[in-house]
């Protein structure tokens, strides 16, 4: 950590596999909105969690930290944790009147390789989060800061924004929001993305060229 602090109260899950990033990246290719269509839209984050620093896209692993309302001691323990390709994933309770996250993590983020930060309660600083390129999502932004007692949990599933993130997991987000993919499932999400890509492709140009189904 780069704080002087006790980390004794938060608890660190031994180590996970990673969802390999080259799999995720080319998911990430295709927008969220047709990963949600081939996937049953089952792992799509409530709008509510916004991008706050004008930086909507980012794709990655999940890092998930769990902590107390309004204090973000898992956060920098959880930070110690990170590899790059990571997308730190933090359950604050949907707490939105203390921050738990600004620049100060914001750098830590940046030197770990960190691809983004999605936090189900408020961040600040966004002025010098967008200036440090580090893509923040959250439900809000508060200038009142966090306490840094903990407890809190890292490496641990977290809910976050209506769905259930696990260390690992595949993480995509874009203008129009976020998916969260289970690691095992890349491979087929693929194929199907490849192919409902094409098909699309193929509607788009049937009536780009006045080629309607019912001949009106
Ligand atoms: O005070 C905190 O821990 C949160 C914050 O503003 C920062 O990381 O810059
Ligand atoms: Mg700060």
């Amino acid at each position: 950590m780069f704080i002087a602090a006790d980390a004794s109260s938060i608890s660190v899950s031994p180590g996970w596999r990673r969802a390999p990033i080259g799999l995720v990246d080319a998911v990430a290719a295709y927008p969220v909105a047709l990963i949600g269509d081939v996937t049953a839209r089952m792992g799509m984050m409530t709008s509510v969690i916004r991008p706050q620093n004008g930086l909507p896209r980012f794709a990655g692993t999940v890092l998930p930290v769990l902590t107390r309302d309004g204090d973000n001691l898992a956060i920098h323990r959880g930070l110690d944790e990170a590899a790059p390709g990571d997308v730190l994933v933090v359950d604050a309770h949907a707490e939105t009147n203390r921050a738990v996250f600004g620049d100060i993590l914001g750098e830590v983020c940046v030197v770990r390789g960190v691809r983004g930060v999605v936090i189900d309660g408020a961040t600040r600083d966004v002025d010098e989060l967008e200036r440090l390129g580090l893509p923040v999502f959250a439900r809000a932004v508060n200038p009142a800061g966090p306490s840094k007692a903990g407890p809190g949990v890292v490496g641990a599933p977290v809910a976050v924004g209506n769905v259930v993130c696990r260390a690992g997991d595949a993480i995509v987000a874009d203008r129009d929001g976020i998916v969260v993919l289970p690691a095992a499932a890349l491979e087929e999400v693929l194929e199907r993305l490849s192919a409902q890509d094409a098909f699309e492709n193929g509607l788009r140009a049937r009536i780009r060229g006045g080629d309607a189904v019912d001949g009106g």
